[in-house]
């Protein structure tokens, strides 16, 4: 889904940041609401959807087993949904693209529906590993035929009625978690997921908000949530706020070039998601929450953020799940402090869109930046806040997180840096580079 040609870009120290950045809405509660509201009896109308690649890939896919997905010019979504247990048979493959979060909670979906779904992807996420959802949705008697390894593209025979079961989750993922409980969702029973540590939890929110039976308890073997089955969810109205993990570049960026000073409106602070924040701060970064409110169910706020001398850390491990498609983002505000930043703990940044430890590495490394790679995390060697040097060449590897973390190194570096294709940052932050322009008070490219 991405462009099929390479669309390299330059990115060059241009002085302060200054001025307000509003951020897309939050890929993660995107992909959410569309797939809930295609499970209600009724319309639901989503305001402020991120319309990113990934996000198009849900919406293509849920329309694709039945339910009426539409954009009107104010760009409000509607959504006519089938009703739980009403998904029909796509007639071709699901193309998800590079989407992880759609390939595995759409998994969870098929699951227990009477239908057999066959997915795709591109190159990165063909090289992603499925068995992690493969594993539980074969318990509860989905069928599943996978590409060697268990990848992409796969076939998935769903089965209905499905085996409501219980899970403990091995992997701190919230996809693997939001797929067991949507397959959960007409499942005959209570299937339950316990998570020894917390990841994100809008699925668990939404659920409950769209009125299915959901608990969730806080045990010593962590937490338990319970989901019963064969739900009927009612439409909603949801207003998606703005994603934090879109507004950590903004976070470092203002943090690491001498005299910016940005407002970053709409930032949605879920506790779950705010642990790049945290590590900012222990930093020494300047961050400061105004106007914090609740949308969609979810805290917000703006985020006024000022240039601050960055320290180096160690990363506390247990903010790992909070911030994980962070680290690239924290690699490059680690590039600024003094001293050297250790992050470990952070294994799984190894099977996302790219491999993140040892794309970050290579990019931060063929621009001047020392680092060691470690099996599950890097340390970073900083500047003190001096510009690194810059002038090298980022394979982003159509891994959206690397190619917008590099365009933020390049803000305060002493020569260009080089992006081999930025066309990834399509599918969550198609603004990023306009945005970015805007406030260099350059020409969009
Ligand atoms: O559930 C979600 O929306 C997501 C969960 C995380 O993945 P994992 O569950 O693989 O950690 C995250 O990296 C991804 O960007 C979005
Ligand atoms: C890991 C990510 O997304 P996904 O797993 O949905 O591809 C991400 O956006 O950083």
């Amino acid at each position: 889904m991405s462009a099929a040609q390479p669309s390299p870009r330059t990115v060059e120290s241009r002085g302060p940041l200054t001025g307000v950045v509003t951020v897309p809405g939050d890929k993660s509660i995107s992909h959410r609401a569309l797939m809930l509201s295609a499970l209600a009896v009724g319309e639901s109308r989503v305001t402020g959807l991120l319309e990113g690649e990934d996000v198009l890939a849900t919406a293509a896919a849920m329309r694709a087993m039945g339910a009426t997905i539409e954009r009107s010019a104010d760009g409000v979504w509607t959504v006519h949904g089938v009703g739980v247990g009403g998904l029909l048979q796509p007639a071709q493959a699901l193309d998800m693209g590079n989407s992880g979060t759609s390939t595995r909670l759409l998994m969870g979906l098929v699951a227990s529906h009477p239908i057999t779904a066959t997915f795709t992807g591109d190159a990165s996420l063909s090289r992603r590993p499925m068995a992690r959802v493969i594993e539980p949705l074969s318990r509860m008697g989905a069928d599943v035929t996978a590409s060697p390894g268990g990848t992409l593209p796969l076939m998935l025979r769903g089965l209905c009625p499905a085996v409501p079961i219980e899970y403990h989750l091995p992997v701190a993922s919230a996809q693997v978690k939001s797929a067991v409980l949507l397959a959960g969702l007409n499942a005959p029973g209570i299937t339950r997921v316990i998570e020894p540590v917390p990841t994100r939890d809008h699925s668990e929110r939404m659920l409950a908000g769209f009125g299915a039976a959901l608990s969730v308890e806080e045990t010593p073997d962590g937490r338990v949530i319970s989901i019963a089955g064969e739900a009927e969810l009612r439409p909603q109205d949801i207003v998606v706020p703005g994603d934090p993990s879109s507004g950590a570049f903004w976070i470092v960026a203002a943090s690491i070039v001498p005299g910016s000073d940005l407002l970053i409106r709409n930032v949605g602070l879920n506790p779950t998601r705010t642990g790049l924040i945290a590590a900012m701060r222990l930093m020494g970064a300047d961050i400061v929450e105004q106007d914090a409110r609740v949308v969609g169910g979810e805290p917000v706020a703006d985020l006024r953020v000022r240039h601050a001398p960055l320290s180096a850390i160690e990363v506390p491990p247990e903010l790992a799940p909070s911030m994980i498609d962070e680290y690239p983002a924290l690699f490059v505000a680690a590039a600024f402090a003094s001293g050297k930043t250790v992050a470990r703990g952070a294994h799984e940044l190894r099977v996302k869109e790219s491999d993140r430890i040892a794309a970050m590495a290579a990019a931060l490394g063929a621009n001047g930046v020392s680092t060691q790679e470690f099996e599950d995390g890097l340390a970073i060697q900083g500047t003190g806040g001096e510009p690194i040097p810059g002038s090298g060449h980022v394979a982003t590897r159509l891994d959206h997180r690397i190619a917008m973390s590099m365009a933020v190194a390049g803000l305060h570096a002493r020569r260009p840096v080089l992006l081999d294709d930025a066309g990834p940052v399509a599918t969550s932050y198609p603004a990023f580079f306009p945005t970015l322009d805007g406030l260099l008070g350059r020409e969009p490219q």
